[in-house]
């Protein structure tokens, strides 16, 4: 889920590259394929001007593109072919089945390159026409995981501007060169476009940037032809399975990152996620030479690496792990040197002291030993300050105060469960005897099987739950409440049993309902709005709605402190 850009494809496919591009000739973007061993057979009359883009969409063809003719789940790019040329492509990269599809097009003149790994040959084009070869720079750190991607791309890009660096960003919230920002369509554009990112990061003096990889990007090769010094793993727990298949795929796809080929060095957390397994698995099976961490304390199952893994001996493990206001204060120990990196974190969770363990120690291994002094001197600071203060955007992203107001991305069972635990925790932590107070939605045209599961968390954690709308798409914002409120309804029934009042509301719109939950709020309580994160439109029956959660809990929370919110409970059903 990315924030919906105003920018039409083709417009957006322009953002990512550089202002000038020398490109190359076909005959060399011929000989680079065959120097990095790839089949690639010429047929039609090689164009004479210089090849100066790529990309795979025939709807974002530049002149002097080479069109990559990808065959697809629905349909082959080849297909498109004569849309392609029509637009000024020179050239296209395609399969057998493409070539053919070309010719069926009487398009017997075009250059055509047929190859049986297009997706890995397109990494290599895209890399020759858009740079100088895969050492040209910037120094890259990539980031998998099931959960946490953004949060600790976003943090070590902070830790590396608090050291000097100039930095770049690619994620799902944001794509930034130094201060040239585009906003995302993917977490990891496809491979033309990040070769043309690689070249504009450079045009802007970019000397390391940060990437978020999802498991999409390594199945599909969008990483194809890039090569990271440092690449981090946060967790896996179940999601994407549609496209994975198991888990044991999910897993596998994650570990095509971690080929010495591809990365320099691996940073594994060994204990993140649900348990240890995977975590052992991928520094076991990381073909690039690893640095492994342990959370201990801040792993959702603390002691399980050092019970069910005892020979496993961990190069760093997080330690001292103390709260210090909504956020935490941690300590990095190494191993084999007894050596010890003093750090905060302002972000709320123990999950989020994972993520900036972690982004630490890969800018550690992306910069070299020599860096540790300096990072030792911006990161012993208190949790409100220093680079890991950061807000990330709608990612556990404090609103307010008193009452705590924090918006979160959460948008499944586990995220749930980990960003209402963290509220109870952080309140237990400053002795407040408050609530949590907890406003969230399902998404329509998305897994039913969610909604009361969802449901039975939300009662179960939080002791105010407001039940309103996320992006309903196409369905009937009431029909999805109602399923959500079957399993609020049905866990505080339980939870009653047991002596706990869980208080229910439904409200919508959820503005309306954000302002409910403020309305409700005692001073010690803490609100989460769980699940648009720095979502700023909501789809409603094809229509977009300005929401932004953040702004809405910010504008609440002043009329209330101004006296401005009067008794809403009329307005919940
Ligand atoms: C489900 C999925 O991943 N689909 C990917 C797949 O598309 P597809 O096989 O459906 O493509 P298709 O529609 O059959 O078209 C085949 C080819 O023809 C091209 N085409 C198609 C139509 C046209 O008019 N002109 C044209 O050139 C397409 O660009 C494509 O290359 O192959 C395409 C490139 O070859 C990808 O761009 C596309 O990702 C789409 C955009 C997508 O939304 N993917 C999501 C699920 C994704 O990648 N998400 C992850 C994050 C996941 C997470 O962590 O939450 C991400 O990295 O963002
Ligand atoms: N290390 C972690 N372990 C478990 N949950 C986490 C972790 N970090 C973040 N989360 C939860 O997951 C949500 C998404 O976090 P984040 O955006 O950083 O992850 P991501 O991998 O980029 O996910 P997505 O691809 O969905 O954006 C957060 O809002 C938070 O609730």
């Amino acid at each position: 889920m990315t924030e919906s850009s105003t920018l039409t494809p083709a417009e957006q496919d322009r953002a990512f590259r550089p202002d000038r591009v020398d490109g190359v000739a076909w005959s060399t973007l011929v000989e680079v394929l065959h120097g990095a061993g790839i089949e690639a057979v010429e047929s039609g009359t090689a164009p004479r001007g210089r090849v100066t883009g790529a990309c795979l969409n025939s709807r974002v063809v530049q002149p002097g593109d080479l069109y990559v003719a990808l065959p697809g789940a629905r349909v082959h790019g080849a297909s498109f072919a004569t849309e392609a040329v029509a637009a000024g492509a020179v050239g296209v990269l395609t399969d057998a089945e493409g070539a053919a599809l070309v010719a069926e097009q009487g398009l017997a003149d075009l250059a055509v390159l047929k190859t049986g790994t297009p997706r890995t040959a397109a990494g290599a084009a895209a890399a020759a026409v858009y740079g100088e070869g895969l050492d040209a720079g910037p120094r890259l750190i990539g980031v998998t995981g099931t959960n946490g991607k953004t949060t600790t791309s976003f943090l070590a890009c902070s830790l590396l501007e608090a050291i000097g660096r100039r930095t770049g960003v690619i994620g799902t919230i944001l794509t930034r060169a130094a201060e040239r920002t585009v906003p995302s369509s993917l977490t990891t554009p496809e491979s033309t476009q990040l070769h043309a990112l690689m070249a504009l990061m450079r045009q802007e003096d970019v000397d390391t940037a940060v990437m978020e990889v999802s498991s999409h990007a390594v199945s599909f090769e969008r990483i194809a032809g890039l090569r990271y010094a440092v690449a981090g793993f946060t967790n896996l727990t179940q999601d994407h399975l549609d496209l994975h298949g198991s888990m044991e795929e999910y897993f596998e796809a994650k570990l095509g990152l971690f080929d010495a080929a591809r990365t320099g060095r691996a940073v594994i957390v060994l204990d993140g996620g649900e348990g240890p397994e995977w975590g052992v698995a991928m520094a076991e099976r990381s073909g690039a030479p690893t640095t492994t961490l342990a959370l201990g304390p801040a792993a959702s199952v603390p002691g399980a690496l050092a019970e069910r893994h005892p020979d496993v001996v961990p190069d760093w493990e997080l330690t001292a792990l103390t709260p210090d206001g909504l956020g935490h204060r941690f300590e990095l120990t190494e191993a084999a040197t007894g050596r010890v990196l003093k750090a905060s974190v302002g972000l709320p969770g123990r999950f989020n002291a994972a993520n900036a363990a972690l982004a630490a120690l890969m800018v550690l291994e992306a910069l070299g030993e020599e860096t540790f002094e300096l990072l030792q001197d911006v990161l012993d600071v208190p949790a409100g300050a220093g680079p890991f203060a950061a807000a990330v955007p709608g990612r556990m992203e404090v609103v307010g105060r008193e009452p705590d107001g924090v918006v979160d991305f959460a948008h499944n069972p586990d995220g749930m469960v980990q960003a209402l635990e963290s509220l109870t925790q952080a309140r237990a932590a400053t002795g407040r005897d408050g609530r949590t107070i907890l406003v969230f939605g399902a998404t329509g045209e998305r897994d039913t099987t969610k909604r009361p599961l969802m449901g039975r968390i939300a009662a179960r954690y939080a002791d105010v739950v407001i039940v309103s709308d996320d992006d309903p798409h196409g369905e009937d914002p009431a029909g999805i409440r109602a399923q959500v409120l079957e399993g609020v309804r049905a866990e505080a029934a339980e939870q009653a049993e047991q002596g706990r009042t869980v208080e229910v509301h439904e409200s919508a719109p959820r503005a309306e309902a954000i302002r409910l939950a403020v309305a409700l709020a005692a001073d010690e309580d803490s609100i989460l709005l769980a699940g648009r994160g720095h979502e700023t439109v909501q789809d409603v029956a094809g229509v977009d709605v300005e929401l932004d959660d953040r702004v809405e809990l910010r504008a609440a929370l002043v009329d209330r402190r101004e006296g401005r919110l009067t008794d809403l409970s009329s307005t919940a059903r």
